[in-house]
């Protein structure tokens, strides 16, 4: 394996609902007390804010922490920018070596890790899930957010990288230049021109006009080529770019067909001997969105009658954990490009990733905050002032519970015992997620709001920040 893994450790004040957390809480409740009775005075809390309009006045907002005085492990596998790393030990963690995913609570991953329900059931003091990639499918979300962790992903940080390889494919497989390439590596020399072509004024479909496809249509432009493209969803096309009303449309039109979709039921063999059947003598297929998206037997057999131009491959069906030998089945065909899923891998999109998703991990473990999450509902709320009247004891109450009818009522009968500052509270599916700023009077009184919370039947994760 070539993976760096980084384990990281988080030494703070923190509660959380889940058993093992709890018994923690109890465990360092006076030490909570005391980080508490410093609360208003420590200027560490203290984060300045650009001044007003006039420039004249800075405004001081108090920095919500995790509660409970242990550590909080973050699990970095599979490479993830040294960015994202600095950020997250910056914002508290010590690196510390850990084995295992169950004493960790915030995980880092990319593309290949798959966390699949029977894993999360192992890791009981999981909190987040951070996807320093586009792709979220490698994750059983659901079975996250019935367990209170939050999902975070970048939906567009290597949206150029991607974009970038797609075009340097156009133009390397319009000039076979892999082949050329490797023939000379073996001392061949082949000078020719037949099947080579200019990509001006070529059709390129691009199947997918998201935050990839929509950038490699603006390049795909720039150089010439007429671009079609297909998604599901009514979007604005870009310059001159011109929807297409179906797929096969997209397919029967095109020169080069590029997808950009992500991994769903809908996805899975959206490109099989059927649709093959339908492009152009000649055309080209590239794949850098999920291999599950190709049937690649059947694009073996497009290409080895000669009826296809050639394709690239950046994504396949089943992918090695590691680096090492392995084998896609098409090694030895002509005019086809195959890389090992590096379509995001550059310098530039791994350090945008990186800040993107530590960013929205540390927001959620401090706040609480959901922006960005692909699984929980987006919720955000304000941060207080220093200068906003608060008791001695404000806290912040994050919970998610199951979405059936009498539960927010208990939880408020709860919450309603102390002046509660500002809620939101969202459902997504079966689980509801509410977030509150609460004015508890003293310390007895932020034990009765986590204990009588944690212990609802509804109750699925309850932390407290303050
Ligand atoms: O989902 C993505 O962003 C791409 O497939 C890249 O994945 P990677 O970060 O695992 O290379």
């Amino acid at each position: 394996m070539d993976e760096r893994d980084a384990y990281l450790a988080w030494p703070l004040s923190y509660m959380e609902g889940t058993p093992a957390l709890a018994n923690h809480y109890r465990e360092w409740k006076w030490t909570i007390m005391l980080n508490l009775v410093n609360r208003g005075v420590d200027l560490k809390m203290v984060e300045s804010r650009p001044g007003s309009a006039n420039g004249s006045r800075v405004i001081k907002y108090r920095r919500l922490r995790p509660f409970k005085t242990d550590e909080i492990k973050v699990l970095l596998v599979e490479n993830i920018s040294t960015i994202a790393e600095k950020m997250l030990r910056e914002a508290g963690y010590q690196e510390e070596l850990r084995e295992k995913l169950r004493t960790v609570h915030a995980l880092g991953i990319r593309s290949k890790t798959q966390i699949t329900e029977d894993l999360i059931k192992e890791a009981p003091c999981l909190l987040t899930i951070g996807c320093f990639c586009i792709g979220v499918n490698q994750v059983a979300q659901e079975a996250a957010l019935s367990r209170g962790i939050a999902v975070f992903n970048s939906p567009f940080s290597n949206s150029r990288s991607v974009a970038e390889l797609v075009i340097s494919e156009i133009i390397t497989l319009a000039r076979q230049l892999g082949d050329r390439n490797r023939e000379m590596h073996n001392g061949q020399w082949k000078k020719t021109a037949g099947g080579c072509q200019e990509i001006r004024r070529k059709i390129l479909g691009i199947v997918g006009y998201g935050h990839i496809g929509a950038q490699l249509s603006v390049l795909a432009e720039s150089m010439g080529m007429q671009v079609l493209f297909y998604d599901i969803q009514q979007i604005m096309p870009l310059g001159m770019a011109t929807p297409t009303e179906s797929l096969d449309e997209l397919l029967e039109r095109s020169d080069f067909v590029s997808l950009h979709v992500p991994e769903t039921s809908e996805t899975i063999n959206m490109i099989g001997a059927r649709e093959l059947k339908l492009m152009k003598p000649g055309a080209k297929l590239i794949n850098a969105s999920r291999g599950s998206v190709v049937d690649l037997l059947a694009l073996k057999e497009a290409l080895e009658s000669g009826r296809m131009g050639g394709a690239a491959l950046d994504v396949y069906p089943e992918e090695p954990a590691a680096n090492g030998p392995w084998s896609t089945g098409l090694e030895g065909l002509d005019n086809v490009i195959l890389t090992p899923h590096i379509g995001g891998s550059t310098e530039e999109a791994q350090a945008a990733i990186g800040v993107e998703v530590a960013t929205n991990m540390i927001r959620f473990l401090d706040q609480g905050t959901t922006l960005g999450s692909v699984n929980f509902p987006e919720l955000d709320l304000r941060v207080n002032t220093f200068e906003q009247p608060s008791t001695p004891y404000p806290c912040r109450v994050l919970n998610v519970h199951q979405n059936v009818p009498g539960v927010l009522l208990k939880i408020n009968q709860i919450l309603g015992q102390f002046n509660i500052e500002k809620q939101v509270c969202e459902s997504r599916g079966q689980y509801s997620y509410i977030m509150a700023d609460v004015c508890a009077g003293c310390e007895t009184d932020l034990d009765h709001i986590f204990e009588s919370i944690f212990h609802l039947p509804e109750a699925v994760a309850t932390r407290i920040v303050y």
